[in-house]
């Protein structure tokens, strides 16, 4: 049987650009898109595509190609899994806040709500595939609530973990280092390989056994975000030694066997999925007692918290130890350029911290709301929201967060930070004019030669 409808649970960051590119690369198959947040979806039909909810660079584009085509956006959930035959679970798969394993377990109450809903609808056979990022051996219990559903239909489980990263989503899906598919039945896995294969090399397409699929998704996180928290580590011994952090990271990233990418040291790494994942996996550990094999993986998280803090505690002792009253202009809040993703962003974090040393802020993101802003600081509860709005402004061009400003902090590299006219900004500041490059972003001989204080991260 090949499949002629795909329904896909979930309208995020995942399920959107993932959809519409299998969508794009399958015009033979209708795949809806369904979502319980009515605005999200609303968001996702408008017909004016700079609202849809996600940035993502090249995704209007492939929307645009497709929607009401062969992708649809619904919040009927129901019918679309009534009459899909494969069906992507896409739904968030937050570190739970509640319970046991509160601060560390992945929270799967909206996997489980979704098996559910599958088990209650579902009259025909279907392929369910897990594309949230889950613990290992989430797949059993799936299986376990699809089958004491009371009918007799079957449930095939597939774990097919994404590999994209945001700001380059599309590019990532359309050109993937691999596509992972975990099974046990050959048809299922077949199937999904066969609509990969409508535009992924088959040599790109890797078939393994369930559990292996959805720990090599972790396990790939991990590695990821321990290279960031590794080159960071050298990075404040390079502060320490006039050693330079791009140097370091450069000469041994030449070395073919360590190869060169992730060695961008920073203010740390935020996003949705690198904290969760590791937390999980430390978790998971934690499970099985392997108390080491936890400890090990924790270090990356505490690496990185330290990161954070010594960021704004630098910036805090460079400003004569106070910046009760000063103004500090925030450059970028997305967690990393290109996306509109502000989860776990180093900014919230180090804002958090200058606030609470009565600073004053002004932030500049390109693609980021003021609610946005608000809400990510009011969700950390450090605070009133009053005393948020009170310290923290949003502006919507960039000269004017810095006039009158004390210091500079750039949380994210976005590209037009790099073409301002600094000579110009540098007049406007208050003097001493201090710069704190979270991002070792701009030219520092540059910046020293127009006057600025200039700082960066392991330099
Ligand atoms: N954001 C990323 O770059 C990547 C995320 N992942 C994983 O993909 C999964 C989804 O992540 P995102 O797309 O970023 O999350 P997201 O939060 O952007 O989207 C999830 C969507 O699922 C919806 N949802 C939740 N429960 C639902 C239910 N019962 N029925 C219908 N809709 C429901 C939510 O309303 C939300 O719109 C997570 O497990 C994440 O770890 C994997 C690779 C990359
Ligand atoms: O599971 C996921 O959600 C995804 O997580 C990451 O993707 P993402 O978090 O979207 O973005 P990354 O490019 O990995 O960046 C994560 C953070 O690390 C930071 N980073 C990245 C690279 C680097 O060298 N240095 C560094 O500080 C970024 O600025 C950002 O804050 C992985 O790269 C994806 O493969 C994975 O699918």
């Amino acid at each position: 049987m090949s499949i002629k409808n795909i329904c896909c649970i979930g309208a995020g960051y995942v399920g959107g650009p993932t959809m519409a590119v299998i969508a794009k690369n399958n015009p033979h198959i209708n795949i809806t898109i369904v979502d319980i947040n009515a605005d999200r979806i609303a968001a996702w039909n408008d017909s004016d595509l700079s609202k849809l909810p996600i940035f993502e660079p090249g995704l209007s584009e492939i929307v645009k190609a497709t929607r009401n085509k062969n992708l649809f956006f619904s919040t009927d959930i129901n019918t679309a899994i009534d009459k899909s035959e494969m069906i992507f679970i896409s739904v968030n798969t937050p570190t739970k806040t509640y319970g046991k394993g509160k601060g560390m377990a992945a929270d799967l109450k909206y996997i489980e709500l979704c098996a559910r809903n599958i088990a209650e609808i579902a009259k025909t056979d279907k392929i369910v595939v897990e594309k949230s990022t889950l613990p290992v051996r989430t797949a059993e219990a799936i299986k376990s609530i699809l089958d004491n559903s009371g009918s007799d239909v079957k449930f095939d489980i597939l774990s097919n973990p994404e590999f994209l990263a945001e700001g380059t989503a599309i590019e990532d899906l359309l050109n993937p280092d691999r596509v992972l598919i975990g099974g046990e039945s050959d048809y299922a896995i077949e199937s999904l390989a066969s609509i990969y294969a409508s535009w992924v090399p088959e040599d790109k397409i890797l078939r393994t056994n369930v559990w292996s699929s959805e720990l090599s998704k972790l396990t790939a996180n991990a590695f990821l975000a321990q290279r960031i928290s590794s080159i960071n580590s050298i990075s404040e011994i390079c502060e320490h030694t006039e050693a330079n952090v791009n140097e370091v990271a450069k000469a041994i990233g030449m070395d073919s066997r360590i190869g060169s990418k992730f060695l961008k040291a920073s203010v740390g790494f935020g996003g949705s999925c690198f904290q969760k994942d590791i937390l999980n996996l430390v978790y998971i550990a934690k499970s099985y007692n392997l108390n080491e094999v936890a400890d090990y993986w924790e270090q990356v998280i505490i690496m990185n918290d330290h990161q954070k803090r010594r960021f704004s505690d630098r910036l805090i002792k460079t400003l004569y130890n106070t910046v009760s009253g000063k103004k500090i202009s925030m450059l970028g809040w997305s967690f990393k350029k290109d996306t509109n993703d502000t989860r776990e962003s180093a900014a919230i974090y180090v804002a958090d911290h200058l606030l609470s040393e009565q600073a004053k802020i002004s932030v500049y993101d390109p693609k980021v709301s003021s609610r946005k802003i608000q809400t990510d600081l009011n969700y950390l509860g450090t605070r009133t929201e009053e005393e948020n709005k009170e310290g923290v402004e949003c502006v919507d061009s960039p000269y004017d967060a810095l006039v009158d400003a004390h210091a500079i902090a750039i949380m994210t590299e976005w590209d037009e930070f790099k073409t301002y006219d600094w000579e110009t900004i540098y007049t406007k500041m208050k003097k001493p004019a201090f710069i704190f490059d979270g991002r070792n972003l701009l030219d520092k001989s540059e910046m020293i030669k127009i006057g600025f204080e200039y700082y960066s991260i392991g330099q």
